[in-house]
């Protein structure tokens, strides 16, 4: 019979409680990195009878990704969400009838000919960006929020046709924010202790109570809308109203497109933001790939004015693609994802897992394993290069999640993400903060705080 080992524990297990000390409400994912570091591929905590095991070591993943033994896990933080996304595709439960319809309807809207679609709505958000840039001259400007704007109209136009006016003006959208603040809430409600997790006072909860409700009421608005007008519209709205479920014939019901709506807002929108953001403050402090990246992109547009690029030209950046990808490894934007057994199974290393037993796999430090080299903090985009990836497990790196619940919006932020880098590179010097030194803020994804660089014309 296989040798079965016990999943190590963190040190000073508390009576009663457990397993609680050396948690950190503000960034649990940099420190379950540390924790890692000191227990190895896998260790758990138990906090009142409630188990937590944390996995990133590369052969206990390649396991829990195994699609046969282990299936998606919604999580606590996700599970949470479901007061604003109801049983969106992120929320919904393995295999729901809500799950798999939605599924069917909405992947035409993620192939590359419906990238194509995007494409010139794509290119015309960014263009409106970077003029509103042109106009604040010699400012610092703050990172994440500018990228922020940017995917919040892309998603937003490309998803439903709707534009928060994001570039005319200094203040967030009402819609904008609201999601912010009840993502925020969700997150920080998530957290399973009172001494943990920041008590969350009446008026917070009856803030997000009339958040959810305006925005429901918003993206109901925006429905009727559009089953009231005439004209056709290609984006994710349209393919949900006009689209039945190929296996039974029925159309999405209005609660799920509304469920659909909000998810797209916030699975599409603060990742991709995030992943931008960190990928201009590496290339501010790379000069030498952003030199790379200048150099492919004059290659396909030698002139100074703005790059109208074609759908396929922006897909054979490749350069521009592995510095994504570079980025994503380093400053996965979704730090991880969660797995649940199945069925009664042991993982590499002889671990036990019961039926319905869970881990969070962290991308943090699976995309940091001994199999990336020596020196796995070093920016390097050439680890991308076809052979180097070849020479991998493939398991190594999944920043957009795995198997059949894995991102469906991947090839929407690819695509996003190469478009605006190339451009924005093409165009101005970035210019960082001396003082300024990396530090990583977490909500439900990873982003680089306090972040300002200077986007200096050419
Ligand atoms: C850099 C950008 C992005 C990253 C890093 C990312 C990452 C991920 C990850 C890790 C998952 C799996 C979550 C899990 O297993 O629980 C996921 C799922 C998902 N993502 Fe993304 N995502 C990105 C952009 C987008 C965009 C642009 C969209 C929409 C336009 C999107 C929509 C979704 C949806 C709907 C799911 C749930 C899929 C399902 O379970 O059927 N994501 N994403």
């Amino acid at each position: 019979m296989a040798e079965h080992n016990t999943i190590p524990h963190p040190p000073k297990r508390l009576p009663i409680v457990g397993d609680v000390l050396g948690m950190d409400r503000a960034k649990p994912n940099q420190k379950t990195l540390v924790m890692h570091e000191l227990l190895g591929p896998i260790y758990r905590r138990t906090i009142m009878g409630m188990h937590l095991t944390f996995a990133s070591g590369a052969d206990v993943v390649a396991d829990l990704n195994d699609e046969t033994r282990f299936r998606k896990h919604v999580g606590r933080p996700i599970a949470q969400l479901r007061e604003l996304a109801g049983n969106g595709l992120f929320t919904a439960d393995n295999g729901t009838g809500a799950w798999t319809a939605a599924h069917n309807v909405l992947v035409p809207g993620f192939t590359k000919d419906a990238m194509r679609g995007y494409h010139d709505t794509m290119s015309a958000t960014l263009a409106e960006l970077l003029k509103s840039w042109d106009q604040r001259p010699s400012q610092a400007l703050d990172v994440t929020s500018e990228m922020s704007k940017l995917t919040s109209e892309v998603i937003g136009r490309c998803g439903f046709g709707r534009s928060f006016g994001s570039f005319d003006r200094d203040e967030v959208d009402p819609f904008v924010s609201a999601i912010q603040r009840a993502l925020d809430y969700s997150q920080r409600s998530s957290i399973p202790l009172p001494i943990l997790g920041k008590l969350l006072g009446r008026a917070e909860a009856r803030q997000n109570v009339e958040d959810i409700a305006y925005l429901r009421s918003v993206v109901d608005d925006v429905i009727d809308a559009r089953l009231q007008g005439t004209g056709t519209h290609s984006d994710l709205l349209d393919l949900m109203l006009n689209n039945p479920d190929p296996d039974t014939g029925k159309n999405l019901d209005r609660e799920n497109i509304r469920d659909q709506v909000i998810t797209f807002l916030i699975a599409g929108n603060e990742t991709t933001s995030n992943a931008l953001s960190f990928a201009l403050h590496l290339l501010a402090t790379h000069p030498e790939v952003a030199a790379q990246v200048r150099a492919e992109i004059d290659a396909v547009w030698p002139d100074r004015s703005r790059p109208q690029l074609s759908f396929d030209q922006v897909s054979k950046l490749r350069y521009t693609r592995r510095v994504i990808d570079e980025t994503l490894r380093l400053w996965p934007a979704a730090p991880g994802y969660f797995r649940e057994a199945i069925e009664d199974t042991t993982v590499a290393g002889g671990y036990e897992f019961k039926a319905g037993d869970w881990a969070f796999i962290l991308l943090l430090r699976l995309h940091r394993d001994p199999v990336w080299g020596p020196d796995p903090e070093r920016f390097d985009p050439d680890r991308f290069l076809p052979e180097n990836v070849k020479a991998r497990p493939g398991h190594v790196y999944k920043p957009f999640g795995t198997g059949i619940r894995s991102c469906i919006g991947r090839q929407f932020a690819l695509h996003e993400m190469q478009l605006a880098l190339a451009t924005i590179v093409h165009q101005y010097d970035l210019v960082a903060d001396p003082d300024y030194s990396l530090e990583v803020a977490e909500l439900l994804t990873l982003r680089p705080a306090g972040l300002k660089l200077e986007f200096r014309p050419r």
